[in-house]
């Protein structure tokens, strides 16, 4: 019986010399990093063109240097372009690689310090280094190519992502420690439910943003990540006892709509309004809200309302009355953000989170934790744009020369890396101190810190954005090839400057806190 079983063949091996023979338009080689492509019939297909091929140092020779200069290492991991290699140069071995799932990046400042070699810290634990060793392998494996993909075709994010996350119980975790891991097996028993910390949770978002998607991020949950707390610390135990699971499981997506057309920040200025039935039984929710991030496929609206005693928090389900449409945003539309009318929707006064008129005080119990999660998310991508330009500057060579050996290309990645090094360490900081207060003492300690720490990081982000661009010149406007993702953090990075309050709102809530707090004895 015949064998249906794959082959495996070792590569053809050619010498240099072989090689350099094929050097004409009816037989065309190269070699790309020791491995042998022919590009005879491909030449008219490229996306380069043909000509390129016909430059004096290409036909039959090594075009490596030439090659790093005008592509992504993914390029040659297509398969259409695998099939491209006919086999080996003898005795040499490939040296180049792209993307190595699960590892860390040798790249200098392409981690945080923690994450780099012979460097110590006083915050990180064995534990923490463990989790970021399984964090990353999971993005890497299972996030990163979906991300990819629905950046691409703008479709939100796949099931079996939101299912595999709530294998490990991470849809859980990002609402930081607390009552609401008792019980789960997080990350497969890696940490227990009592000993997650908030570093944890900044592993979590840091290894996240690291699939160089901010819409498919946002995707994953943001929703959750704001729409959910108010249900966690307000909600009534029933309602809690329903929701939390079926969202923590990931087969429920629940969204905060609190800004409208109207009114964003201005929640007295909100014109949905609930108003109670005759027998004081149900909520009649009318009215519109707007930039609702995964409102296009949230089960569950966690809703700002006017009511007769002011503003208040209403947990309003999917179905008869409501409607959510996608808004094009600058971003790709895997985030689900949608318009959402909500018209004479009946909602069982149950669902009222915290007191009837308490609604202010509802949402502002979590924005320290919301701007916190920000702050960890921005850090990491401005690293992002640290290894895009430390590789582009240091592969592209303009004047024979590498982009690097030109002062004023390292004095931008000077002022990158110092930028992103001083935002983490402030958030490492930040994060010890949240680790080590109550709730109620991060709210009134920290919320000055992180309102600032949060105004500096997007700050620091938009100029890295701008220096990133500038480095890559014309690719950093172009949204595939080699500058697709500082394209990319530029094209979103005003978006985290606007979440969570406006930059200058919240330098101006940090140093109002600071004026309270000043001693009343102390003169110069
Ligand atoms: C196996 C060999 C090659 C493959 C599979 C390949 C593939 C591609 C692809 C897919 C693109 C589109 C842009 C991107 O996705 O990055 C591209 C662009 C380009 N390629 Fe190639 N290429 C090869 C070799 C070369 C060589 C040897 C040269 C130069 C001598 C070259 C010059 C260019 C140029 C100038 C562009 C346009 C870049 C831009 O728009 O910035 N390619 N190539």
């Amino acid at each position: 019986m015949a064998s249906t079983g794959t082959v495996f063949q070792e590569p053809r091996t050619f010498t240099r010399e072989e090689v350099a023979k094929h050097n004409k338009e009816g037989d065309l080689w190269i070699i790309i990093d020791s491995k042998v492509y022919d590009v005879t019939r491909f030449k008219n297909l490229h996306p380069g063109g043909a000509s390129v091929f016909f430059d004096d140092d290409i036909p039959g020779q090594d075009a490596t240097d030439v090659f790093f200069g005008l592509h992504r290492f993914e390029v040659l991991e297509r398969p259409q372009y695998q099939r491209l290699q006919i086999g080996v140069i003898a005795g040499e071995k490939p040296q180049i690689h792209g993307k190595v799932d699960g590892a860390l990046s040798k790249v200098p400042y392409a981690e945080p310090a923690w994450l780099t070699d012979g460097f110590k810290s006083p915050y990180f634990t064995e534990n923490h280094r463990k989790f970021q060793a399984a964090m990353r392998k999971f993005v890497d494996e299972v996030i990163y190519p979906d991300a990819q993909a629905r950046e691409a075709d703008g479709k939100r994010p796949t099931q079996h992502v939101f299912d595999r996350m709530a294998e490990l119980n991470l849809h859980a975790m990002r609402m930081g420690p607390g009552k609401h891991l008792k019980g789960l097996t997080l990350m497969n028993g890696l940490v227990k439910p009592e000993e997650f910390d908030y570093f944890h949770e900044l592993i979590i978002s840091q290894e996240i943003v690291r699939c160089g998607a901010r819409g498919y991020g946002d995707a994953l949950n943001a929703g959750c990540v704001i729409g959910l707390p108010p249900v966690l610390n307000f909600g009534s135990p029933e309602l809690k006892a329903r929701v939390i699971p079926e969202v923590f499981s990931g087969k429920k997506f629940i969204c905060l709509a609190v800004s409208e057309a109207h009114a964003g920040s201005d929640v007295f200025g909100l014109q949905t309004t609930a108003t109670k039935t005759e027998d004081g039984k149900h909520w009649i929710i009318t009215g519109t809200k707007k930039w609702i991030t995964n409102g296009t496929f949230a089960d569950y609206f966690t809703v700002g309302c006017k009511t007769e005693d002011g503003f208040t928090v209403i947990l309003v389900e999917r179905g008869e009355g409501v409607e959510t449409k996608p808004i094009k945003t600058s971003y790709s539309s895997t985030a689900g953000t949608a318009y959402i009318t909500f018209d004479h929707v009946k909602v069982p006064v149950e669902n009222t989170l915290g007191e009837e008129g308490g609604g202010i005080f509802v949402m502002l119990s979590n924005f320290n934790h919301e701007r916190w999660v920000m702050c960890c998310c921005s850090a990491r991508s401005q690293r992002l744009v640290i290894d895009e330009c430390m590789k582009w500057t240091s592969q592209r060579k303009a004047f024979g020369k590498p982009l690097n050996s030109q002062p004023v290309v390292r004095a931008k990645l000077a002022a990158m890396i110092a930028r992103t090094e001083s935002v983490q360490n402030w958030l490492e900081n930040v994060t010890y101190q949240m680790c080590n207060m109550s709730y109620k003492e991060q709210a009134s300690k920290l919320a000055g810190q992180i309102a600032f720490l949060k105004m500096y990081t997007t700050r620091c982000g938009q100029e890295t954005a701008r220096d990133g661009l500038h480095l890559f010149g014309g690719r950093g406007v172009t949204q595939s090839g080699m500058g697709r993702f500082v394209e990319h953090y530029y094209r979103i990075v005003p978006f985290d400057a606007l979440l969570g309050g406006a930059e200058d709102v919240l330098a101006d809530l940090g140093v109002r806190q600071a004026i309270r707090a000043m001693p009343k004895d102390t003169k110069l």
